[in-house]
């Protein structure tokens, strides 16, 4: 059986309370989805967003964690207080947190591992750079980060893989279909290596993912759903690539 499908929203540094509107928006629009639908808004919105979708199956994610459980860590959040406010999943290794914060392969394996261990679905975040892309070296770049980033104990009930090239993100650019085929199928292929029911993990593309091209992405081979940035900050918007999610294969 094929993975169910995840049309997934990350808010950023974006939305307050006013923001809880467009939630109330989703939920209405999609009393049984065809797709999985998770948003990532700010940590601190995760708790009011929980006590506003009530039973609706809207599940939330932190866009970080830390690798400790607790402790002496001013201003981080850890996977188990994420968890604790109802979150279901934790994005780990954004390119923006890998360029901001220098967070290395290793920190985003040790915070996936961290996910795992608090219960929560790591969403662990893979791409090249332009200069990357240009010198021919995607799927290498894809591949060290794949080994260095997804840790011991990953499955595809635990972990999801979004490929995000850095210049596709926020750009209004985006692969050809050919181009984001061959960086699935690369991931599936290596995560198969090591990966046992690598078949079901659900791939996600990422960068620049709207209304107009959402339905033309999910019908690409190995794209199991959708990270998407600015377009998810809009239920109108979003609601469009979670409909078009529902409607693909
Ligand atoms: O970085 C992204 C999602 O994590 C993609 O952002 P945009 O959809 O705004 O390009």
């Amino acid at each position: 059986m094929s993975p169910r499908r995840l049309a997934a929203g990350n808010w950023k540094m974006n939305g307050d309370l006013a923001a809880l509107t467009q939630i109330d928006a989703l939920c209405d629009a999609f009393p049984d989805p065809g797709c999985d639908i998770l948003i990532c808004p700010p940590a601190l919105l995760i708790h009011p967003v929980k006590g506003r979708i009530g039973a609706h199956p809207i599940a939330l994610g932190g866009q970080d964690c830390h690798t400790r459980s607790s402790g002496a860590h001013t201003g981080d959040i850890s996977a188990v207080q994420l968890k604790d406010v109802g979150a279901d999943y934790v994005i780990v290794g954004h390119s923006e947190r890998r360029a901001d914060h220098g967070e290395t392969d290793d920190d985003i394996a040790a915070k996936a591992a961290a996910a795992h261990e608090a219960d929560l679905i790591a969403i662990i975040c893979v791409g090249e750079t332009e200069a990357q892309r240009d010198s021919g070296q995607t799927l290498e770049v894809i591949e060290t980060q794949l080994a260095g980033s997804v840790p011991p104990g990953a499955t595809a009930l635990n972990t999801v893989i979004a490929y995000e090239p850095v210049w596709a993100i926020g750009s209004g650019r985006t692969p050809t279909k050919d181009q984001i085929a061959e960086v699935h199928g690369r991931i599936r292929a290596v995560l198969a290596q090591r990966i046992r029911d690598a078949a079901d993990l659900r791939l996600l593309y990422g960068g620049s993912v709207k209304p107009s091209n959402a339905a033309e992405i999910f019908a690409i081979a190995d794209v199991d759903g959708a990270l998407v940035g600015g377009a998810s900050l809009k239920a109108d918007d979003f609601g469009a690539i979670i409909r078009a999610l529902g409607e693909a294969g």
